[in-house]
């Protein structure tokens, strides 16, 4: 299945500089720039709306950008748009699969595309059909698949090809939890074999586990960059709350920790914290040391929930009013 590649494989991927595009006055991306190396698992993250596809659509040549330097698989976008086609896979929102046919078909379909030899076309769709858990429905019409097997069966078209870069535009929406675990761990083998993958998400769990390196699309240009675990150091916020019943006892414990945020209304202390044991500890330490005892003790540890809410939150009040969340809003923060 696998293809020798005739040169050693550019170390970027992808590359995009300045790249921009607008539809009539409304500009959706506003010269944004990506950097993808070569084997990496990429995410792009937005609210909905925030240009997602439209910048998977561009890099995988669907549709052209007013303007931008772009490179895919080493090949130029702007004058040698062919070659990116060669080297790339898309699935996405604009699904392949031809529901009047079987699934089988559909496969062999793409391998015809593809020029493959009849025997290694059927081999190589047996092979991704059993991979994709989709043998025993493989002789069914497409259009009785669910919306999983369906989404299984595009990602599995777009596989026979090869692709060393493949786009992965909201792969799992509308899969169950099993489907989307299996989802993962085929990304995650998809990437030992040195293919690139570039995925958009709306599950932020999903970019957490699976990508190097995320980047949050926000109004139009990258508000951060960065790995999961960096992206979360943007945020302050990680902290500990102890909850009190008896009044004298919280007191007691807020002239000890006196940094604490207090809330005499609930009897809750708040104490920054990255959660640690030895902070906590510490925490501890020092109630013992007043001779108190708090009813509860939680720690709270950023997540990238926390993150996308606060680059994001002007527009997505509607997600956001519910929970308070921080205001932080760093215009460009690119970790490294
Ligand atoms: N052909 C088009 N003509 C005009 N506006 C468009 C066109 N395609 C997309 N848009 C607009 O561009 C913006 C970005 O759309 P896009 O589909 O890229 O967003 P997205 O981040 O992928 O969102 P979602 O998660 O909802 O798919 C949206 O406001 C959309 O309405």
């Amino acid at each position: 299945m696998t293809k020798t590649a005739p040169h050693p494989p550019h170390p970027h991927a992808i590359t995009a500089k300045h790249l921009h595009k607008a539809y009539g006055a409304k500009t959706i991306l506003d010269g944004i720039d990506l950097t993808v190396p070569t084997g990496t698992v990429f995410s792009l993250l937005g609210p909905n709306g925030a240009g997602k596809t439209t910048a998977v659509k561009i890099l995988s040549t669907l549709i052209t950008a007013d303007a931008g330097d772009l490179h895919v698989g080493g090949h130029n976008l702007a004058t040698d748009a062919q070659a990116v086609r060669a080297a790339i896979g898309v699935t996405g929102q604009f699904s392949a699969v031809d529901g009047l046919i079987t699934g089988e078909e559909n496969m062999l379909l793409m391998a015809d595309l593809h020029h493959l030899p009849r025997s290694e076309g059927r081999r190589t769709a047996a092979e991704l059909l059993e991979r994709f858990d989709l043998t025993e429905a493989a002789k069914k019409p497409a259009s009785t698949y669910s919306g999983g097997m369906k989404r299984r069966l595009d990602i599995a078209m777009t596989l026979v090809g090869s692709p060393r870069i493949i786009f992965l535009d909201e792969p799992t929406t509308g899969l169950d939890p099993r489907s989307r675990h299996t989802m993962w761990r085929i990304i995650r083998e998809l990437v030992t074999t040195g293919v690139t993958v570039f995925l958009t998400t709306q599950y932020l769990e999903e970019a957490d586990q699976l990508a190097d390196r995320i980047a949050v699309l926000h109004d139009g240009r990258i508000a951060a960059e960065g790995s999961a675990e960096e992206l979360k150091r943007l945020i302050p916020g990680g902290h500990v709350r102890l909850r009190f019943t008896d009044p004298d006892a919280y007191r007691a414990a807020a002239s000890r920790l006196r940094e604490a945020v207090r809330d005499d209304e609930a009897l809750t202390l708040q104490l920054p914290s990255d959660g640690s044991q030895r902070e906590l500890r510490a925490v501890l330490d020092r109630l013992d040391s007043a001779g108190v005892e708090a009813d509860e003790l939680t720690v709270h540890t950023p997540d990238l929930d926390d993150v996308f809410f606060a680059l994001t939150a002007d527009t997505t009040t509607d997600t956001a009013t519910d929970t308070p969340r921080r205001s932080t809003q760093p215009t460009k923060e690119t970790v490294r």
